[in-house]
């Protein structure tokens, strides 16, 4: 029977034609490493090998070769795929999130109040796993927009060429997107041999987008404005959570659109770290007992690593987990293997739990320590914030002034423990944006006065590098590796400062603030024909001398916010000034230095 099913899913593999079936190496086995009856095999192997029969244990090479290709194909397949989750209780997603979703899904099928679910979280949090082992055990059927791949190109027409027919193939990936949601709400499936008693209750899906609605969100809330207005079933936008702030939820369903459109939101984390090394460990355990030796068990502590490393991915983890239980001679050579692990012997088993959970710590304070394929560890801004500020020094060598002439012994500092650049790096913010928050917040870490004023140099030098706007690009790793190192040498006396709050740069609302006037001058002053700078820096204080009655209110109103220094009092920083400017009163100093 085994042998039949195998054979079965042969056959059902050859439906596809491997990517590199016309590779000349094929017919032999792949970087020479397959025995002599593999290769004799492949060659001899003939099209259609469900046709063939042959009992199981039979010594034919032929059934050999069959066994150890489906066993191959086997192994090939993803793991993701074979142990996707097929009912709620395998899902690796909090059951309150499952339950969110059951609730809304049900209310909007049962009801003639059909409506937008959107999901938004981090990638590979089970998001489309929820929706889909949901609507499967729920009875519906899932319809999913894909964006289409053809490669006809879309080519844009003036209105009136467009009502002609042999022009109507090329219609763009928006008018298709509004095409199929549209239809797909108006009409029913079609009823098709051998769908039994499948229901005509459906869920619309989108999880992949037409750029177009990056661009320009708005096409897309046309869209579903028509959509609400003849809404029949549910539709389920799945978002996932990117760095890059053009991209994510907030820029397709900003909130104004949420509230307009009765958008209901429901928002995943990560997957927990017990949770999924519960399935990582299910997944272990079965594949070590199927493959009869062909894949490797996973130790706990590599299954502890990949759950460190895949920062919630279950996707990650688990391809992550199939990767590094392959027997290729390569990948037991360390290819794939930990960075810094060393390889697993008869001793590595006698090393006690209180080591490993030692081990298991370090690796995880050691950022840098990844399973190769980790997915990248990114830093929560004001994580990232806090390791330069509260930053944290090696202090087992304790030589002060090793390695320095006796003269620079003061500039002597204990190694750091991690490195400045890949902290900045990992907040996923430029480094001029970073600078500008150690700007902000670095006063409350500094105890000396003369500590801070290095500091301030080093911050300052650390912005002229990236003046120019030619060379910024290049400049910026530079200017934060500058700001961030010089900030950290400065400080000489660093003490623990327990909790401080961190504060955004005040260089935003007044950049935000600069914009905005440089608009309003431009549109309220346009007769003058000057630049925004020249109007707010050269007109508009001379205008603000002059009594002119024939200026409009608006511009009056302008006129005196902007064209008269403020002599308004800002909160925040001010309140050093005084206890430094009594410092310096208090020191002897020389006429120049006053
Ligand atoms: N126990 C499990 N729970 C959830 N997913 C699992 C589980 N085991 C394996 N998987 C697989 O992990 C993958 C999870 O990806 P999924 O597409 O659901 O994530 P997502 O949150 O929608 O992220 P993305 O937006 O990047 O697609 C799926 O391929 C699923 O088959």
């Amino acid at each position: 029977v085994s042998f039949t099913s195998l054979n079965k899913q042969i056959t059902l593999n050859r439906w596809v034609d491997p990517s590199f079936a016309d590779f000349p190496g094929e017919n032999f086995s792949l970087s020479g490493m397959g025995n002599g009856s593999q290769v004799l095999c492949s060659k001899a192997q003939p099209k259609r090998p469900g046709k063939r029969k042959a009992k199981a244990g039979s010594s034919d090479p032929h059934t050999h070769c069959l066994l150890n290709k489906s066993a191959q194909s086997d192994q090939d397949e993803p793991w993701v795929d074979k142990y996707s989750p097929r009912s709620q209780a395998e899902l690796a997603v909090h059951k309150k999130k499952i339950e969110e979703v059951e609730n809304w899904i049900r209310v909007h099928t049962n009801t003639q109040q059909s409506g937008i679910l959107l999901l938004t979280g981090p990638s590979g949090c089970g998001k489309t796993a929820t929706v889909q082992v949901l609507s499967k055990e729920l009875g519906l059927r899932v319809h999913e927009w894909t964006n289409p791949t053809n490669h006809e190109p879309y080519i844009y027409l003036p209105s009136h060429m467009r009502i002609d027919k042999k022009f109507s193939r090329f219609t763009s990936r928006v008018s298709q997107f509004q095409d199929f949601l549209l239809r797909a709400n108006k009409y029913n499936c079609l009823r098709m041999v051998g769908d039994g008693g499948a229901t005509d209750r459906k869920l619309i899906l989108v999880e992949d987008f037409p750029n177009q609605f990056y661009r320009q969100p708005g096409s897309l809330h046309d869209i579903l404005r028509r959509f609400v207005k003849t809404s029949r079933c549910p539709l389920v936008f799945i978002v996932s959570d990117s760095l890059r702030r053009d991209s994510g939820s907030g820029c397709l369903f900003p909130k104004e659109i949420q509230d307009e459109l009765d958008i209901n939101s429901i928002s995943f984390n990560p997957v927990a770290p017990t949770t999924m090394m519960k399935v990582l460990s299910r997944i272990s355990t079965l594949e070590a007992g199927k493959s009869c030796g062909m894949t490797r068990t996973s130790d706990q502590a590599l299954l502890e690593t990949l759950c460190s490393g895949s920062s919630g991915d279950i996707r990650s983890a688990v391809n992550s987990l199939q990767f590094s239980t392959l027997t290729d001679i390569s990948l037991e050579k360390g290819l794939w293997r930990m960075k810094t692990d060393k390889p697993v012997t008869s001793l590595g088993r006698a090393v006690s739990r209180k080591k490993q959970r030692k081990k298991s710590k370090e690796t995880k304070e050691q950022d840098e320590e990844q399973a190769i394929g980790g997915k990248d560890a990114s830093l929560f801004l004001f994580r990232a914030l806090g390791k330069i500020l509260h930053c944290k020094r090696d202090d087992t060598d304790c030589v002060p002034g090793a390695g320095l002439p006796s003269h620079l012994s003061h500039h002597h500092r204990e190694k750091l423990q991690l490195s400045p650049e890949l902290v900045v790096e990992r907040s996923h913010i430029s480094g001029e944006f970073f600078n500008l928050y150690l700007q902000q917040n670095y006063l409350d870490f500094f105890s000396e006065v003369e500590d801070m004023d290095r500091a301030s140099e080093y911050l300052s030098d650390a912005d002229l590098l990236t003046a120019d706007w030619t060379s910024r690009s290049t400049m910026g790793d530079y200017g934060s590796s500058l700001a961030t190192r010089g900030l950290l040498h400065s400080n000489s006396r660093q003490v623990s400062v327990g909790f401080r709050p961190l504060h955004k740069p005040n260089w935003l609302l007044v950049n935000k603030n600069h914009r905005e006037n440089c608009l309003a001058a431009q549109f309220l002053f346009r007769s003058f024909c000057l630049t925004p700078v020249s109007l707010q820096t050269e007109l508009l204080p001379y205008l603000a001398k002059l009594n002119n009655p024939m200026r409009n209110q608006a511009q009056i109103a302008f006129i005196q916010d902007v064209g008269q220094m403020s002599l308004r009092r800002f909160p925040g920083r001010y309140k050093f000034c005084l206890p430094i400017m009594l410092l310096y009163s208090n020191v002897p100093c020389s006429h120049d230095d006053s």
